[in-house]
């Protein structure tokens, strides 16, 4: 009898601990799959990337669900309207960073800007370095361009060294954009494969192979106890990364020349001494080395990732690449290099630019929001602290928008004239509203500056005896959607 009872009372708290881990946050929180105790929806993510699953349960609970990642609740946006909706109708409160420890990790103890909650701090110290850096490259074009195409020489003879023979351009890829970024921010110029670079830029790799993709604690916090060895090596690597940019601080207020801006440093340091002129709260050395950190940050992989999937793009789809070729020569000829002016001539380009970020879509499902309060979304209650998952990939390719959304095709940016058309309002590689990516006009100048130089100087093809397999397959798709490693082939024009 007394075993009977005992049965039934562990029956009776199994049920209630399976009751309350799968139990949802409110009755009317948005639908979705039901989840099991203590892994929540894993199982669901065990054949597709994430983005593909939320593209396909859109379908089954619409296009606002909720999904247990783990031991943590999430709202999925999959459309267009929806984000719109959530992030320009109640910009604020679905503002917010979710309590990632990843995130806690790779913001060096919660500092950054990219992956801080909301706050009024946050929002105007945001204000501060996007309007730094638009001085920065929207104040003097020329100094932009140069920034992006002083690398040219290095560029070519890199290229030139590999005689026809088959590379993998990562590489190159990761020198430039690590070089561009270290001008940017540093005023600093490598040459390639100059030693000091390739270690910032093995380090940098290192450390997103290593909390890049999240850690597993995101997921189930309750395990946060657990000392991994990992999280000390990758808290030393921010902090001695954060030492490193105070001293460059400190050297450039030492060097500084009034009236004359080098890069970022140099306009943080004049955005400081003005607040203390004026006698507004001072912005810190800290401040500026947290601003300095993200736009590295923030512009590194990203730019990257998206780089090598032009490459790929241009050897699978070459008429593109031939016909921004013949676009380069008429336009600018063969002496001289682009400049952003020709963009308003060169709409085929900037469509490009735009269709690689459309097609290659580096950040499937944005960076993790969160709601700052209680609020509901289209009927449904979404508490305060939910973590909030954009899926722009479902965005970029929805056919409501795109006429044809799995090819790539920089027509779909061009109207019936040839000229650049205004484009989808599902078109958002760089998120909408107040979490907005800092670096838009950024990359999409840079990406109109080295894709017009690249093709105007060469011709990339696919190894010979490989033109019969696609070099656009998706390589590992977790946080960042890659392309699969290839090889490809370059030809000098003249
Ligand atoms: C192809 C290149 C890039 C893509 C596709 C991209 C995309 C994005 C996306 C989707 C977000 C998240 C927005 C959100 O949470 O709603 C973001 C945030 C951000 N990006 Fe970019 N980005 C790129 C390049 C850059 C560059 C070059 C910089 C720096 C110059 C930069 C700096 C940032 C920063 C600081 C944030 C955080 C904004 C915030 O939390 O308020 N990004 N980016």
């Amino acid at each position: 009898m007394a075993a009977v009872a005992v049965i039934i009372l562990w029956c009776f708290l199994l049920g209630l601990l399976w009751y309350w881990s799968t139990r949802r946050p409110a009755t009317d929180f948005p639908p979705g799959p039901r989840p099991l105790p203590l892994v929540g929806n894993i199982f669901e993510f065990s054949s597709d990337p994430p983005h593909i699953v939320f593209l396909k349960l859109g379908r089954r609970y619409g296009d606002i669900f909720s999904i247990k990642i783990g031991q943590r609740w999430t709202v999925v946006l999959n459309s267009v309207r929806a984000t719109r909706q959530a992030l320009l109708k109640q910009p604020i409160t679905f503002a917010g960073r979710p309590d990632l420890s990843s995130f806690e990790l790779l913001s060096g103890g919660g500092k950054s800007i990219a992956l801080s909650d909301y706050s009024v701090t946050w929002a105007q110290n945001r204000k501060l370095l996007h309007t730094s850096l638009r001085n920065l490259i929207t104040g003097d074009k020329k100094r932009f361009e140069s920034f992006i195409l002083g690398f040219t020489p290095e560029l070519s003879s890199v290229l030139d060294e590999t005689k026809g023979e088959p590379f993998d351009p990562k590489e190159l890829i990761c020198q430039l954009v690590y070089s561009t970024l270290g001008k940017l921010c540093f005023g600093v110029s490598y040459a390639f494969n100059d030693p000091k670079l390739v270690e910032t830029m093995k380090g940098g790799q290192a450390f997103l192979a290593l909390v890049g993709n999240g850690l597993p604690t995101d997921f189930f916090p309750s395990f946060s106890w657990i000392p991994f060895e990992r999280v000390n090596s990758l808290l030393s690597f921010c902090d001695k990364n954060f030492t490193r940019v105070r001293k460059a601080i400190d050297v450039h207020r030492q060097t500084s020349i009034p009236g004359k801006v080098r890069d970022f440093i140099d306009v943080m340091l004049e955005a400081q001494a003005d607040t203390k002129e004026t006698g507004v709260e001072s912005i810190s050395d800290d401040f500026i080395a947290t601003a300095v950190t993200d736009i590295h940050g923030g512009g590194t992989d990203t730019t990257i990732v998206t780089l090598y999937w032009t490459l790929a793009l241009m050897v699978e789809f070459p008429h593109v690449q031939d016909k921004i070729a013949e676009l380069a020569d008429e336009v600018i000829g063969r002496e001289r290099l682009p400049t952003l002016a020709d963009r308003d001539r060169l709409a085929y380009v900037v469509a490009t630019v735009h269709e690689v970020l459309r097609y290659s879509t580096k950040l499937p499902l944005c960076v993790p929001h969160s709601t700052t309060k209680d609020t509901t979304l289209d009927g449904y209650f979404i508490p305060k602290d939910t973590m909030v998952m954009i899926n722009i990939w479902a965005m970029h390719r929805d056919e409501k928008y795109w006429k044809d959304p799995y090819n790539f095709k920089p027509e779909h940016f061009l109207d019936d004239s040839g000229t650049v058309r205004q484009h989808p309002e599902s078109f958002m590689p760089f998120s909408t509203g107040r979490r907005v990516c800092i670096g838009e006009s950024m990359v999409k100048g840079e990406l109109f500056l080295i894709l017009t130089w690249l093709f105007q100087h060469y011709k990339f093809s696919k190894v010979p005896g490989t033109e019969d397999q696609s070099y656009i397959e998706h390589g590992q798709v977790l946080v960042a959607n890659e392309v699969r490693p290839y090889k490809i082939v370059a030809t000098k024009r003249f």
